[in-house]
């Protein structure tokens, strides 16, 4: 343990654990500390294999996601292709992409510009610190450090992606070529989330290619046709680099709590370092991490607008005692001023509307009066349980 580390009185642990949890971790953290236990009931069910060297295993239920080929999707076979992209957003609510088209080198690039920059000395990661949740760049740990009242064993970068010319110059200038690595990766994460929404919409039987099922609409209502040009055009985009260093004692805590996620689609790249779960048929299943390649999830909008066809599905992450792992998430969605809404097209008399409308002033209320990000803001949308 470091001298700073050793010499910590109860007050000062309460000021280091501000500083997030690679800063503890690079001072020699020996144990979590109280903030960061979680109550027993939620803490992760892992196997310790061996005392000596605490090496915690999780108890592994992996599940093999379904794989959806991006290259087939976009030729003969689509329809199959559409087929396995409807099952997996009904059944498991996530599914992993693979031949998405995105070099690999911009991926690379990306993951290790992530890692420099939180191997940054913290002074110069705390000028990104703010308390503001709407600032477009923000650095922290847990997920509000102001209200958490447990906090979780992560640290972040969260970038609001758009409207890029306004938030760029915000963005971290350091590492140099940071700023520039992320805006491509930004970009191309973007063009890929709505090739995916396309073929989403499309598999709903909403698509601009399913014109033959379109039934007359409301002058008020969604028109399913305009969604994907207004995503284009003035889409909110969220992109979240997490870093979860080793943990002393990763069965005592968590790295993100179960949560979904907010918004229509989350375009998720992990390391090889597992730490992913989801709730699959009540058992927590940890995500095979496949090089390359990018872990899709429902979000809570999509979760809406298919009037719960598709399933916004709680997950989780598990950190571990030997590996430091990262992940980006890319958030997309509607743009920030609409209201999302069932697809009129997806309710029936046998399928009646099962959400209230919502919109992103709603929500942000909704997170600011909560502890953590839990399932619960979905639940409150609903109008049929
Ligand atoms: O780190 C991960 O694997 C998941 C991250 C996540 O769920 C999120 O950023 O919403
Ligand atoms: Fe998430």
């Amino acid at each position: 343990m470091s001298p700073a580390m050793a010499t910590m009185s109860a007050n000062s642990q309460e000021y280091i654990y501000q500083k997030g949890v690679k800063y503890m971790y690079d001072n020699g953290i020996q144990h979590v500390p109280g903030k960061y236990i979680f109550p027993a009931s939620e803490r992760p069910n892992l196997i310790i294999t061996d005392q000596k060297s605490a090496d915690h295993h999780h108890e592994q239920l992996n599940l093999n996601l379904p794989i959806i080929d991006f290259a087939e999707l976009l030729g003969p076979n689509r329809s199959q292709v559409l087929e396995s992209l409807a099952h997996a957003c009904e059944t498991y609510g996530f599914f992993q992409i693979v031949n998405h088209g995105i070099e690999s080198e911009v991926i690379s690039n990306m993951v290790n510009g992530s890692k420099m920059f939180f191997e940054m000395p913290f002074a110069e990661r705390e000028k990104y610190m703010s308390a503001d949740t709407s600032s477009p760049v923000r650095y922290g740990t847990s997920f509000n450090q102001i209200n958490d009242g447990v906090f979780c064993w992560r640290d972040f970068l969260k970038l609001v992606c758009h409207p890029l010319p306004d938030v760029l110059p915000h963005w971290p200038s350091s590492p140099p070529d940071f700023r520039e690595l992320a805006v491509t990766y930004a970009k191309e994460t973007k063009l890929l989330f709505l090739m995916i929404v396309e073929a989403i919409l499309e598999s709903l039987g909403v698509g601009v290619n399913n014109s033959e099922k379109k039934t007359e609409i409301c002058d008020d209502e969604i028109d399913d046709e305009s969604i994907l040009k207004e995503m284009e055009e003035d889409g909110s985009q969220l992109m979240v680099v997490n870093c979860y260093p080793p943990c002393p004692e990763p069965d005592l805590t968590l790295g993100m709590p179960p949560h979904s996620d907010y918004g229509f689609l989350t375009l998720l790249l992990q390391d090889e370092v597992k730490g992913l779960q989801i709730q699959h048929q009540d058992q927590w299943v940890t995500i095979q991490p496949i090089p390359g390649s990018f872990v899709v999830n429902v979000g809570d909008h999509l979760e809406i607008f298919s009037n719960g066809r598709y399933k916004s599905v709680i997950h989780r992450v598990l950190v571990n005692s030997m590996n430091y792992r990262i992940s980006v998430a890319s958030l997309h969605s509607l743009p920030f001023t609409s209201i999302v809404r069932p697809s009129p097209k997806l309710i029936n008399e046998t399928n009646p509307r099962r959400y209230k409308d919502t919109d992103f002033p709603t929500f942000l209320e909704y997170i600011k009066t909560c502890d953590s990000k839990k399932k619960n803001f979905i639940e409150s949308r609903k109008l049929i349980t």
